[in-house]
């Protein structure tokens, strides 16, 4: 079995300098040979550039509020080609991230492949605003309502095809989600695990449930997409929009662990681990607990 590492050193999604740097630090830190101790054959081309994108580029003022939108949409097309690739040649493309508007590219590569597969989404946010209610205009808070078709069309995004269905995406870690946001889970049915179940049912019933509720059958094959600012900040703090009340150092590994035994897991997104934000010994916590999430996500076991 082949890992397919697609490092990904992209910010434009956020304003944040350094979250680019993520994927870098992640490889420097060893990921590779730690896959291969798991058994898995590794394929690494090199970090994606995005330079020849940013480059061609003359301008990229802002359509309304959205920004950065040419550069953000070039590059999670390539991402999606990319990954598409990679699942088509029989291999888990593992993209490392950078920002989360590039799961608009890796969730797109993945459904041109497995049409059927289903989505698992940790994050502390639903990322799901819409042109009309991101306030940011950032748009690593928006890749799910791309990738779902709601909301009104921006042709300069006009790739992206809505290929995810609302059942066919749960949450588990939730607890900053904007009122739009909120309004737009209610009105999709959209499945949402908040802090506030994995705290009243534990995270092993929450998985249980998450899991029911988009692959009941356990037939579906599974896009993991990792945010790593769904754990608490005193487990990941060198990470953009940090929210206290996270999930705890074992319920994220727990997540990938109960993931992989699934078997079903085809696509793996570890994201927006940015090494430039806080002072050395907590940037090195974050890419190690982004190294071992990975890993855990890839077969490591406690036993
Ligand atoms: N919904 C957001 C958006 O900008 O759209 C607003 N939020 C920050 C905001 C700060 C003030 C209190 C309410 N929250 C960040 C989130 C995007 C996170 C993207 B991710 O990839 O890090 O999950
Ligand atoms: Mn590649
Ligand atoms: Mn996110
Ligand atoms: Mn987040």
């Amino acid at each position: 079995k082949t890992a397919a590492i697609v490092g990904c050193p992209f910010s434009g999604g956020q304003p944040k300098a350094g979250v680019d740097e993520g994927p870098i630090r992640i490889v420097e830190a060893g990921i590779i040979p730690q896959l291969e101790d798991l058994g898995w054959k590794v394929k690494f081309d090199g970090h994606h550039e995005f330079e020849n994108i940013s480059a061609s580029l003359t301008s990229d003022p802002p359509i309304g509020k959205l920004k950065n939108p040419r550069l953000v949409s070039q590059v999670t097309e390539a991402v999606a080609k990319a990954v598409g690739a990679h699942a088509q040649n029989g291999e888990l493309p593992v993209t490392i991230g950078g920002d989360h508007s590039l799961a608009m590219g890796t969730i797109s590569g993945t459904l041109s492949h497995y049409p059927n597969a289903c989505v698992v989404w940790v994050d502390a946010h639903a990322d799901i605003n819409t042109v009309e209610t991101t306030d940011s205009g950032n748009i690593h808070g928006m890749p799910v309502s791309f990738l779902l078709g709601i909301g009104s069309k921006v042709p300069e995004f006009s790739w992206v095809k809505p290929l995810l269905k609302p059942d066919s995406i749960v949450y588990i870690g939730l607890r900053d989600v904007d009122a739009g946001e909120k309004q737009i889970l209610r009105e999709h049915n959209i499945k949402a695990f908040s802090m506030h179940e994995v705290d009243r049912y534990g995270i092993g019933k929450v998985v249980e449930m998450a899991l029911d509720h988009v692959n009941p059958k356990r037939d579906r094959p599974i896009h993991l997409s990792f945010d790593v600012d769904a754990l608490d900040p005193s487990v990941a703090p060198s990470t953009g929009t940090p929210v206290r009340g996270g999930l705890t150092f074992r319920e994220g590994h727990y997540i990938c662990e109960a993931v992989y035994e699934t078997g079903l897991l085809v696509a793996l997104d570890l994201m927006e681990v940015n090494p430039s934000l806080k002072d050395p010994v907590d940037v090195e916590q974050t890419v190690a607990v982004g190294c071992s999430l990975l890993r855990s996500a890839l077969g490591e076991t406690l036993l």
